[in-house]
């Protein structure tokens, strides 16, 4: 008996050598409307689907497949008495081989201004069906959901004329994990469409855009997967253009960096080590500003990430070219950029729209068994909302500078502490367990330039040492959310040494 192969493609890419080939191979070609159209009309020979149902294709395509004709010839077991003996009784044939791909949902949601009634249509019925009964009957038939596989599988039936079983088993695995992908497309879009945020069950999917070298460690393997319709403004869709592959605490240095740069419209220049700014800058050019970024620490940039919200000109690369980073992240890199600082074979630049600032809607991160799912931080430096606490006012350049340490405050680790000028941070203290520890620290590394800066916390102070300790090293403008019972004792302190503080009414914890 002839084997017969069903074809039906939205996405008609390489299908018509395949189906020349098969045909060669002796298959019999049954298709779909615009498939067998697109064979016949480059000289292929084809049944059509509706001459095997013996029913048409209707409502406007919805139904095509959806036949007994069709899924008796896909799910039967050969080696079962019943099975065959009903086939028989129904005059039902096997389809040994089905190619599908599917009605292009994502790519519909993924156009601006998109008709829910179209999202709908492109909702693929039948090929899903078809696809889950060939993959269920892996044991017989052969199921390709993806061109990339149409090689392997002419390959083997050149050789051998017939799929082995792992290849039947490996391109069912595949269908289900696509067809499962695009129902949690359909799902996410359906449930974002009702305003539903946190649903019963939760299916991510994402798709693997690299295999990583290892982990946070070596002897820890690991991967990058990206979201397909994530932002350009992230890692996940930066254009390398010069160095090696980047690693997993790259990934993660390099994000923090974009999320920290995300807080600047003005020319910022963000230096970032294990996830925690080491040095941020602002200024009028980004080679000035990029100067603060490594003035603010120029011993913990060493091996660093730096991320620039401006294109790189010669006179910044000039500044990058004299110390080792691990990254350099930008919009775009002028020639002469380019040029000095792929001198470096390692050092890995990254290009990265920074025009769109769409921020995904959740953050996720795993705990061991299980997933925490929290809107991002999206609360900036509101200044209608914050309230002035002390009898004095923050002068201009303190307005500036608390705007500053509460734009980065936000993306250090917490307990954080930073201290800024309104240009640059002069001290950070990261993730200590106690507040006043992290105060020291930021201020011990400012130094003398804590005279006349600014301090922010991201939480309350709970009692006035942290205060007390930001005063005697000379800071004059301390910002932090407020709301802590002891507040007053702080404000007493503030006063008594005649220094600003204000409160946002608002808390930046990133644990
Ligand atoms: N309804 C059906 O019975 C049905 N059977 C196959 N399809 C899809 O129709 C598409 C191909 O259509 P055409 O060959 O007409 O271009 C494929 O993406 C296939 O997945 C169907 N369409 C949607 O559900």
């Amino acid at each position: 008996m002839t084997k017969r192969v069903l074809i039906s493609v939205s996405d008609k890419s390489g299908v018509l050598d395949f189906a020349k080939e098969l045909v060669e191979l002796g298959y019999e070609i049954l298709s779909t409307g615009g498939t067998k159209k697109h064979l016949q009309d480059n000289g292929v020979a084809v049944t059509s689907v509706d001459e095997v149902t013996k029913f048409p294709e209707i409502l406007g395509g919805r139904v095509k497949t959806l036949n007994p004709m069709i899924h008796g010839g896909l799910l039967a077991k050969y080696d079962d008495a019943e099975h065959q003996a009903q086939m028989k009784e129904h005059g039902i044939e096997p389809i040994e081989i089905v190619c599908v791909n599917l009605y292009p949902f994502v790519e519909t949601i993924s156009q601006a201004n998109v008709e829910f009634a179209d999202a709908i249509e492109n909702i693929d019925i039948g090929g899903p069906t078809m696809l889950r009964s060939a993959a269920k009957n892996q044991k017989y038939v052969t199921v390709i959901v993806d061109a990339t596989d149409y090689p392997a599988v002419l390959a083997e039936l050149q050789t051998a004329g017939q799929t082995t079983v792992e290849t039947r088993r490996r391109l069912a695995a595949k269908v289900f994990r696509h067809t499962a992908a695009y129902d949690s497309y359909i799902s996410n879009y359906l449930s974002a469409e009702l305003g539903e945020e946190f649903p019963e069950s939760l299916t991510l999917t994402y798709e693997l855009k690299q295999n990583l070298r290892y982990g946070e460690n070596p002897h820890q393997k690991a991967a990058f997967y990206q979201k397909r319709l994530g932002s350009d403004f992230s890692v996940a869709y930066a254009t390398q253009i010069h160095g090696k592959e980047l690693s997993y605490n790259n990934i993660q240095d390099a994000n923090a960096a974009l999320q920290i740069s995300k807080e600047f419209k003005e020319p910022a220049a963000v230096a970032v080590k294990h996830m925690n700014p080491c040095g941020v800058g602002t200024d009028t050019t980004i080679s000035k500003a990029f100067q603060a970024a490594y003035d603010a620490d120029a011993t913990s940039i060493f091996g660093g990430i730096v991320a620039l919200n401006r294109e790189v000109d010669a006179a910044t690369a000039e500044k990058l070219a004299t110390i080792f980073l691990e990254i350099i992240i930008a919009p775009a890199f002028s020639k002469e950029a380019i040029d000095l600082l792929t001198v470096k074979k390692n050092i890995r630049l990254l290009t990265i729209s920074f025009e769109q600032h769409a921020i995904d809607q959740f953050n996720i991160v795993s705990v061991e068994g299980g997933l925490l799912v929290q809107e991002p931080d999206r609360f900036g430096f509101n200044e209608a909302e914050i309230q002035v606490v002390t009898k004095r006012q923050p002068t201009e350049q303190e307005w500036a500078a608390l705007k500053l340490s509460w734009s980065v405050v936000k993306h250090v680790k917490s307990n954080a502490i930073v201290v800024t000028t309104d240009k640059m941070t002069v001290g950070v203290g990261a993730g200590q367990m106690n507040r006043v520890g992290s105060a020291k620290i930021a201020l011990e590394q400012a130094g003398e330039k804590a005279i006349g800066a600014a301090l922010a916390s991201d939480a309350f102070f709970p009692m006035p040492d942290t205060v007390e300790t930001a005063i005697a090293a000379g800071i004059t403008a301390i910002i932090h959310p407020g709301g802590s019972k002891r507040d007053q004792e702080s404000i007493d302190v503030a006063n008594a040494a005649g220094i600003t503080m204000v409160t946002t009414g608002v808390r930046h914890f990133k644990h």
